[in-house]
């Protein structure tokens, strides 16, 4: 049996986590969760999975569990809650599916105590990369990818030497303006932008998937988890999300994996790994039905953000925590009407045109810059 503690249990990856525990009672248990302000959802969790401890963002609702839920259960709130959950003693694997890069110090804590990492926020490594990969490396922590592109290379990556890589493709699937001009994405609205071809997935990703951006995240997040410089690093657009990315190797050959787009497949690899359990009811990929994929290069013009992300990335230090905070402000600010689509990715140029790099940020140097960027996008926005 293995315990299992969950960043972000009522999000989309929280709760397909959660369905994936739910499925395989024998090997998997919910030690610890954090939600963040849906108590609805946290109390259906606590009556469900019975957990040891839970935390929730506010201090409100930590304390009106505390008086409904038996003592058995400890509650906590906040930054602390999230750490509490993190590094919970019983758990062995920390699943963090948090939303953005308040999942930084958790994570890092949960490394200092050896927990096995599965990550789908991929906004703390974008942040900080270098301080979780160096914290990892340190502490002998396995890092496991849940990002649909991350776990396909890792499972393309499995028994090759790494001397042999010549370069990692991202597949993206273009998101929800896809097949618009940048002309035509004046004045588009929210709700055209949640509307991904693909995948159910969180608000934030799924802009972040129709500005492209997620794809300039997840060449950052591949960057540190493969360790893989930018200009080994392609994107590929691929219409259907079947091929979930692929590695090519210096013998021309190309290891791709594949799949329905179900997240629950590689939330339960990581969970596997390196063994892999059956998936009753798993929607299974018939080639022949589907007759054909499509591929398309990679238009940078077109999807602005990438550019920004690869730019970012490429000049490191604390550029990327600015691409990330400016990003996570702006969607959100998108989400509430108070900017527009086009303005996104105005914002966040406006936010690195105006930073000073700072090289090997440590932790205290990440958090000012992100806060201090967040303030930035306030200001504009006010
Ligand atoms: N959804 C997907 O298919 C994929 C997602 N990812 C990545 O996984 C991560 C989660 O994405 P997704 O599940 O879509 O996001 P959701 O918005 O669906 O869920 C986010 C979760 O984080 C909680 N949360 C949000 N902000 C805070 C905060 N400040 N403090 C504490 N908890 C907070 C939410 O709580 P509550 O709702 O209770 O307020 C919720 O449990 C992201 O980094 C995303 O990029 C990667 C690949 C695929
Ligand atoms: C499911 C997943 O991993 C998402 O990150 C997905 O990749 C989003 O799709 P696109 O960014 O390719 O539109
Ligand atoms: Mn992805």
């Amino acid at each position: 049996m293995k315990y299992i503690s969950l960043l972000g249990a009522t999000g989309s990856i929280g709760t397909q986590t959660l369905d994936v525990i739910r499925r395989n009672p024998e090997e998997y248990r919910l030690a610890a969760f954090s939600a963040g302000k849906n108590m609805e959802l946290t109390r259906k969790i606590i009556d469900e999975f019975k957990p040891e401890l839970v935390s929730v963002s506010d201090k409100d609702d930590c304390f009106a569990l505390k008086s409904e839920f038996s003592s058995s259960t400890s509650f906590y709130h906040g930054e602390e809650g999230l750490v509490e959950t993190a590094v919970y003693h019983k758990s062995d694997i920390l699943v963090n599916a948090v939303l953005g890069s308040v999942g930084l110090f958790p994570t890092l804590q949960a490394i200092k105590e050896k927990k096995i990492i599965a990550i789908a926020n991929k906004e703390t490594l974008v942040t900080a990369g270098h301080l979780v990969m160096e914290a990892a490396k340190e502490n002998g922590v396995l890092l496991l990818p849940v990002d649909s592109e991350h776990s396909a290379i890792f499972q393309a990556l499995q028994g090759e030497k790494e001397k042999n890589i010549e370069k990692l493709i991202l597949t993206a699937s273009g998101g929800s303006f896809r097949d618009r001009t940048r002309d035509e994405l004046q004045g588009v609205t929210v709700k055209d932008a949640l509307n991904h071809p693909n995948w159910s997935m969180g608000a934030k990703i799924t802009i972040d998937s129709a500005t492209m951006m997620n794809k300039g995240l997840e060449v950052i997040e591949a960057h540190w988890l493969f360790q893989m410089p930018y200009d080994r690093i392609d994107v590929l657009l691929h219409r259907e999300s079947i091929i979930h990315s692929m590695v090519e190797f210096h013998d021309s050959s190309i290891i791709a994996q594949l799949g329905t787009p179900d997240m629950r497949v590689p939330i339960q690899y990581a969970l596997t790994y390196p063994d892999r359990l059956p998936f009753p009811g798993a929607s299974r990929l018939n080639l022949a039905e589907i007759g054909k994929l499509h591929f398309e290069k990679m238009d940078m013009d077109r999807f602005y953000c990438l550019k920004l992300a690869y730019q970012a990335g490429i000049v490191g230090g604390t550029t990327p925590t600015v691409l990330n905070a400016a990003n996570e402000e702006a969607v959100e600010a998108f989400l509430k009407g108070k900017i527009s689509f086009l303005e996104i990715e105005e914002y966040i140029e406006r936010a690195l045109n105006r930073h000073q790099k700072i090289d090997q940020p440590d932790l205290e140097t990440i958090r000012e810059v992100d806060k201090e960027t967040r303030s930035y996008i306030h200001e504009l926005l006010s």
